[in-house]
């Protein structure tokens, strides 16, 4: 077992246990995770965020060991569906067995090819007229309206950072006069449905399925909730950093860190070897 720990690169002794408790259980273990920045590389441009081409395959192996593997995600559920077949890919996310996506941090569940999801948040029309307003100031910043969310990215912008920072309060301003809550991520500002979160929802999937361990691999903001019911909840759990230069904050709360997606995907083969050979 020391080897494999080596292996996986865990670094503190909760993330041991939980490792150690995952390998020699896994019809018990959740093996989930982000999309974008996780298993996709950012891009410039959101709608061109194919999955990691090697990450399908890799998932679909686990999922046929494992309890379950679910994707939390702030995209539309779909949507990562659709971006998770790479182009001139043979297997895509939707051939994972029993995947399930929870999408728009939550609110969205795909599975089985159909979406289940309340109606859009009331204050949301009002955003939409708001936001080109807002936009405008800032050239090559960029709105994605995702149906039940809005997001306004800065990363086309001449200096990102301070086009967010920017930004920051006359978002938050729309948010508080709308009901909707402010997410912040990767040069992006979301005004979304409140009372949802990563941590709710992957919880909540963890208690559906009867989870004895969970792995979750992140690497945003917005996935920090996520961490915390990873290591507050009642299972064993492994918080997996998909480490980047633009995002430090989920380092120092992770188990394990690894380079980007690539790393995500290596970790993940990695835990599928060694759960093969088991
Ligand atoms: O929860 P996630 O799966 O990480 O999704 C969060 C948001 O990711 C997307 O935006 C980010 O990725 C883009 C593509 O690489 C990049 O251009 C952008 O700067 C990033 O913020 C997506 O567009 C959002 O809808 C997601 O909510």
């Amino acid at each position: 077992m020391g080897a494999d720990m080596e292996r996986f690169g865990v670094r503190t002794a909760t993330g041991r246990a939980a490792l150690e408790a995952l390998l020699a259980d896994p019809a018990g273990a959740v093996i989930a995770s982000d999309f974008d920045g996780t298993l996709s590389p950012i891009v410039a441009d959101p709608a061109a965020a194919y999955i990691h081409p090697d990450a399908p395959a890799v998932l679909a192996g686990l999922a046929r060991t494992v309890a379950g593997v679910v994707i939390v995600t702030g995209r539309p559920a779909a949507q990562a569906i659709e971006l998770g077949r790479p182009p001139g890919g043979e297997v895509g996310l939707a051939d994972v067995p029993g995947l399930v996506v929870l999408g728009q941090y939550g609110v969205e569940r795909w599975e089985d090819g159909q979406v289940t999801a309340p109606p859009p948040p009331p204050g949301l029309d009002r955003v939409r007229a708001a936001l080109p307003g807002l936009a405008a100031g800032f050239p090559g910043a960029r709105i994605e309206d995702k149906g039940r969310a809005l997001a306004l990215h800065t990363r086309g912008c001449a200096d990102p950072q301070g086009a967010l920072q920017a930004l920051a309060d006359p978002v938050a301003k729309l948010a508080a006069e709308t009901g909707l809550h402010v997410e912040p991520g990767r040069m992006v500002l979301e005004l979304r449905p409140p009372g949802m979160d990563k941590g709710v929802a992957l919880s909540a999937f963890l208690a559906e399925r009867g989870a004895r361990s969970v792995l979750f691999a992140g690497d945003d903001l917005g996935d920090l909730a996520a961490f915390d019911a990873v290591h507050r909840g009642p299972v064993p759990g492994v918080a997996v950093c998909s480490g980047s230069a633009e995002v430090t904050a989920l380092r120092d709360k992770a188990d394990i860190v690894v380079d980007g997606p690539a790393g995500v995907v290596g970790l993940l083969r990695a835990l599928a070897a060694a759960l093969a050979a088991r």
